[in-house]
């Protein structure tokens, strides 16, 4: 479908999503207008409202592979819709209502489609928990939401979404961009300049472990008692062990080309416990494991763009939980040093709350009718209307 520019009126949209780190819900009240080509998005509020240590355990255990009864994960279902219907009900707070929210939930399981490379045929799934059916009804707000299913459906991973409105808010006229989230998981979205054919020059796909890894090291290495690496200090402190990195980059996921998408299910639990058997020859102190971690997932992203990339770019702009991570931005800078990285907040769009405002930009364009996907991202075979629309049920809101 070509960029149209239909009229409209500004809408104020929620968006909510809680990503692969599982710290919590981001949430973004935001106002919207135009289409796609004229799109403007300015954040009015923005809020992470952190889950309880009891439900994020959960999640994390689910997300890892643990068992579990349907009976409990319905419980751990109704709670995330809860927990995310209350973050819709706050993040209103001392503002005029909003009309509509786009609601990604919380991944708990990703396949990606195992179709020609692996000779088989099995399409993609992916589990995003938090009925938006029971968003919509909490808080009287028609509720989009299951964003990844129609993709999937056609062939596509499903995954990335957020690069198709990457595309509008943050293309350039003159430079090629690449925009970089880092959260558990990493993924890129590479823009060229806003002129001629260039929707058809993006590219975009998971680039591997944003900080998915380095979370888990610091949870081992403090027996639990931090979560991550704070800026990036510890890390800051040791030397990366490039052996190991060299090891580690040898990745089959590193070599797949795109489209491609990935997550907790590789890099996981049961990863970090193989980079920790690697690591015992080489007797690394906790710093320099951190520190070589840390590398893992820049050179991971830096291998991407030179094997992937129709050239390189020439602004990286980073996004995510780990664009505050200051040793990961300086040691990716290292690997890229003739491109300038910078954080999408430089360019004018919040870098801790891009995705949340991404799924809001995507519950309005499904309302206007607008396709969600990129299949060059997605490895879908055509553009497609994304999310199930969900209106409130002739009930008045509910106070919860
Ligand atoms: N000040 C900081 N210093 C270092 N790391 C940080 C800092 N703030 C956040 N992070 C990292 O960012 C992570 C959260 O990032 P984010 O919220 O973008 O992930 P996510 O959205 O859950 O993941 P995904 O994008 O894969 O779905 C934290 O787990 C932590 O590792
Ligand atoms: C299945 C799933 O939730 N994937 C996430 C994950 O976190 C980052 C990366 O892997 C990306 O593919 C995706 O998230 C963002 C929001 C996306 O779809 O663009």
């Amino acid at each position: 479908m070509p960029p149209t520019k239909k009229v409209t009126v500004p809408t104020r949209v929620i968006g909510l999503i809680s990503g692969t780190s599982v710290d919590g819900i981001d949430a973004a009240l935001v106002e919207i207008s135009g289409s796609d080509l004229d799109l403007k998005v300015s954040l009015l509020a923005g809020e992470t409202y952190p889950y309880t240590p009891e439900l994020r355990a959960k999640i994390l255990a689910v997300g890892a592979g643990v068992a579990i009864s349907m009976a409990e994960l319905a419980e751990i279902d109704d709670a995330i819709a809860l927990a995310f219907a209350q973050a819709a009900q706050n993040i209103q707070i001392g503002h005029q209502p909003a009309t509509l929210i786009g609601s990604h939930g919380q991944t708990v399981y990703h396949r990606p489609p195992q179709g020609v490379r692996q000779k088989s045929n099995c399409l993609g799934y992916s589990l995003q928990l938090g009925r938006g059916a029971f968003i919509a009804h909490v808080t009287g707000i028609t509720t989009v939401s299951n964003f990844r299913l129609a993709d999937i459906n056609v062939g596509g991973h499903g995954a990335p979404l957020v690069p198709r409105v990457d595309a509008f808010l943050l293309s350039d006229s003159a430079e090629g961009r690449c925009i970089q989230n880092i959260g558990g998981i990493g993924n890129v979205a590479y823009i060229p300049p806003r002129r001629g054919y260039w929707l058809s020059k993006i590219r975009a796909w998971d680039t591997g472990p944003g900080n998915s890894l380095l979370d888990l090291a610091v949870q081992h290495l403090t027996d639990g008692a931090k979560s991550y690496d704070e800026n990036g200090n510890w890390a800051a402190s040791g030397i990366p062990c490039d052996s190991l990195v060299a090891q580690w980059l040898q990745e089959d996921y590193f070599h797949l080309p795109p489209p491609k998408s990935t997550g907790r299910e590789l890099f996981g639990v049961a990863y970090l416990h193989q980079c920790l058997k690697d690591a015992e020859p080489y007797q690394l102190n906790p710093a320099d494991l951190l520190a070589t971690l840390t590398e893992l997932t820049v050179a991971s992203i830096a291998h991407s763009y030179q094997s992937f990339l129709p050239e390189m770019p020439q602004q990286v702009l980073l996004c995510g939980g780990g664009s505050r991570n200051l040793y990961l931005k300086q040691r990716l800078q290292l690997l890229l040093p003739s491109v300038p990285v910078l954080t999408t907040d430089e360019v004018g769009l919040n870098a801790d709350f891009k995705e949340a405002i991404a799924f809001a930009v995507l519950a309005y364009w499904r309302q206007l009718g607008l396709p969600g996907n990129l299949p060059a991202a997605t490895g879908a075979p055509c553009e497609i209307l994304l999310g199930e629309i969900h209106s409130q049920l002739g009930i008045s809101r509910v106070d919860i």
